[in-house]
């Protein structure tokens, strides 16, 4: 058996970072930039008022309160300012250009709020509530560096610095397979021997939450030729595939049987629990990655958290490795099989604490959907008392 860590060096070192394209703003959110983005302009680009008021020269405020004449309004937008000469005053809005001679922008609460004339309660410090140009970003400057995953603020930022387009990795395109002949669609009735399909649509959700493009191409039953045909459509459109069940020792095993003769998909024992059996290769000319994930719901689950999301941060151009662990108490006694690394499931608590949630079988989806958290046990440990310090990877 190969341990959890070959088996992801392995999937790190075949999967590579996806070329970057010119993508349209509206595109980019959980893209990765694969430029630095410099400024044009200096941001703000102009002096503006922070607060909605009255432009004047601090000087004249010195023997406050004041009454001045109010010479012109300027509201954001504004681009025909009157200056602003000793002894007068505009009444200015926030975001407006600061007209030329004033210093300083007293806040319409300390006024008598006038628009002919207007009084001012009191004195304001020169370059009070005023947003010099520049003082965000100057121009030339880089805002956001080559590597950075976009968010709504680095959205936000691209925009801001006038760009309709960047260069930048995209979400990896992901199509999610499930294959087995007891599988019926949710909102279907069941008959004897059937069960709902459901690893499809946790692996769809799982690809979305780590960033991809997750496309569901629906069940396939026991025939592989019917599962090669459903690859063949998959990888017009595929980043990446992930096949769910097919992959153990059993007498019809579709996954397995279509992939093992094409020689690119090698299927291996992992010494974990959950998720023994794995397949993992490429496929066809653009070399599409593919992960045959074991079938039982938990183990298609743990697997995508272990092997497929750090091949899509692979992808999407992020660093990439196991996902990271925390350290808790266990409030329970574990188990795990001698050799093979368990990740059982948990709830975190906020004092530290861990609880192994009951039902730990692999099929066992309702007692994974209560958990947060997977407890790592390591190989050579098979018990674990209560009380004992574990590592634990959130959820
Ligand atoms: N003789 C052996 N039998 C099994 C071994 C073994 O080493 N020797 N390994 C076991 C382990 S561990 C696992 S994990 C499973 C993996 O089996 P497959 O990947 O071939 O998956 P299936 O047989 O198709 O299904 C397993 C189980 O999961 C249910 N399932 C499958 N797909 C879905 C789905 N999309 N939604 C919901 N549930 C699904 C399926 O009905 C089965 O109950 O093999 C063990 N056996
Ligand atoms: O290794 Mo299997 O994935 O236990 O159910």
């Amino acid at each position: 058996m190969r341990s959890v860590d070959e088996h992801l060096a392995e999937i790190l070192a075949t999967v590579r970072p996806l070329a970057p394209l010119e993508l349209e703003l509206e595109q980019t959110l959980g893209a990765t930039l694969a430029e630095d983005v410099t400024s044009p302009v200096p941001l703000p680009p102009f002096d503006n008022s922070a607060m909605d008021g009255y432009a004047v020269r601090a000087d004249d405020l010195a023997q406050a309160p004041v009454t001045l004449p109010v010479i012109d309004d300027v509201a954001a937008g504004s681009t025909d300012l009157r200056a602003v000469g000793p002894g007068h005053t505009v009444r200015i809005m926030t975001g407006a250009p600061v007209p030329a001679g004033a210093d300083c922008v007293v806040p319409v609460e300390w006024t008598d709020g006038g628009t002919v004339s207007v009084t001012i309660d009191r004195r304001a410090e020169v370059g009070h509530a005023i947003r010099r140009a520049g003082e965000d970003v100057q121009a030339g400057e880089v805002v956001l560096k080559a590597g950075t995953l976009i968010g709504p603020a680095q959205l936000g930022i691209l925009a801001g610095v006038g760009r309709r387009r960047v260069l930048a990795r995209p979400r990896p395109r992901v199509v999610v397979i499930a294959t087995g002949a007891e599988l019926v669609e949710p909102g279907n009735p069941l008959v004897t021997g059937q069960i709902w399909e459901s690893n499809s649509y946790t692996l769809t959700a799982a690809v979305r939450e780590a960033g991809g493009e997750g496309f569901r191409a629906g069940a396939v039953g026991d025939d592989p030729a019917e599962l090669l045909d459903r690859l063949d459509t998959a990888l017009v459109r595929a980043d990446a595939v992930i096949t769910s069940g097919g992959v153990s020792m059993g007498a019809y095993e579709p996954v397995k049987e279509a992939l093992s003769p094409l020689g690119t998909v090698k299927f291996e024992k992992v010494a974990m629990q959950p998720g023994m059996p794995q397949g993992f290769g490429v496929l066809g000319d653009d070399q599409v990655p593919i992960f045959a994930l074991p079938g039982n719901p938990v183990s298609s689950f743990v697997s995508f958290q272990l092997f497929v999301r750090p091949a899509l941060d692979r992808m999407r151009g992020l660093p990439a490795g196991l996902p990271a662990t925390v350290t808790a108490r266990t409030t329970g006694p574990l188990r795990s099989p001698s050799g093979r690394r368990s990740y059982l499931r948990g709830v975190l608590s906020d004092d530290g604490t861990v609880s192994p949630v009951h039902g730990q079988g692999s099929h066992q989806l309702a007692a994974l959907a209560l958990a947060d958290a997977l407890i790592v046990v390591p190989e050579d440990v098979t018990e674990v008392p209560a009380g004992s310090s574990v590592e634990v990877i959130r959820l």
